[in-house]
């Protein structure tokens, strides 16, 4: 590290310069070899006139210390871990058509409406659907809902259709935009 004193020698940051009478070298090819016992750049071998102040290491210029911090390993990103309440489920969708597959349990079905806000009245209300392969409906239709975008009824779907396919005259309030006239193709 030569004679010099630590402070004598640490390099500015690169906004600034440290003196102005001996201005920091901004480029490595600014700098002059090193002298037989002088401190060496760890990056490029010239005369390590000041030290990097995040690492202790010598260096020649500004050019080299960057180049010598963009070597440091990264800290990796702390991702924040999400804990799901263990009584928290999913309901699986299978492709396909197989009605069957899609079928919920009294439980699900409560825990459906609760989740995405369907609030029922009347007797014998149909159980939601998940998925439009529920409704068994015609090849054609299923496709053209397809071609449509439609990938999953919206939440007021999931209930509207199945309830009006069942044949029950239906009341339905839901905000707008959210399906309720695009659940007429069912009809
Ligand atoms: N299941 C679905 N998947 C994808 N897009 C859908 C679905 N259902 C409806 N849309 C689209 O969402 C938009 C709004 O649907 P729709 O007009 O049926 O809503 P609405 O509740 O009747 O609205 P408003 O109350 O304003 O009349 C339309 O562009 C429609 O094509």
């Amino acid at each position: 590290m030569g004679d010099e004193s630590q402070s004598e020698r640490s390099i500015a940051n690169s906004n600034g310069v440290e003196s102005e009478a001996d201005p920091v070298k901004d480029k490595c090819w600014q700098q002059r070899e090193a002298e037989p016992g002088e401190p060496r750049c760890v990056i490029c071998g010239r005369y390590g006139e000041y030290i990097c102040d995040e690492t202790d290491d010598d260096v020649c210029s500004i050019e080299c210390k960057q180049t010598l911090l963009n070597r440091l390993p990264k800290p990796k990103p702390v991702i924040p871990t999400v804990k799901l309440p263990a009584q928290d489920e999913c309901i699986y969708v299978r492709d396909g058509h197989d009605s069957h597959s899609h079928r919920l349990t009294d439980t699900q079905i409560e825990s459906l409406r609760r989740k995405i806000d369907i609030e029922v009245r009347g007797a014998s209300v149909p159980p939601p659907i998940v998925a439009f392969a529920s409704c068994e409906l015609a090849q054609k239709l299923q496709q053209n809902l397809e071609l449509a975008g439609y990938d999953i009824p919206t939440p007021v779907q999931m209930q509207a259709i199945p309830a009006a396919l069942s044949g029950r005259d239906l009341l339905v309030s839901a905000a707008t935009g959210t399906g309720k006239t695009a659940s007429f193709w069912c009809l």
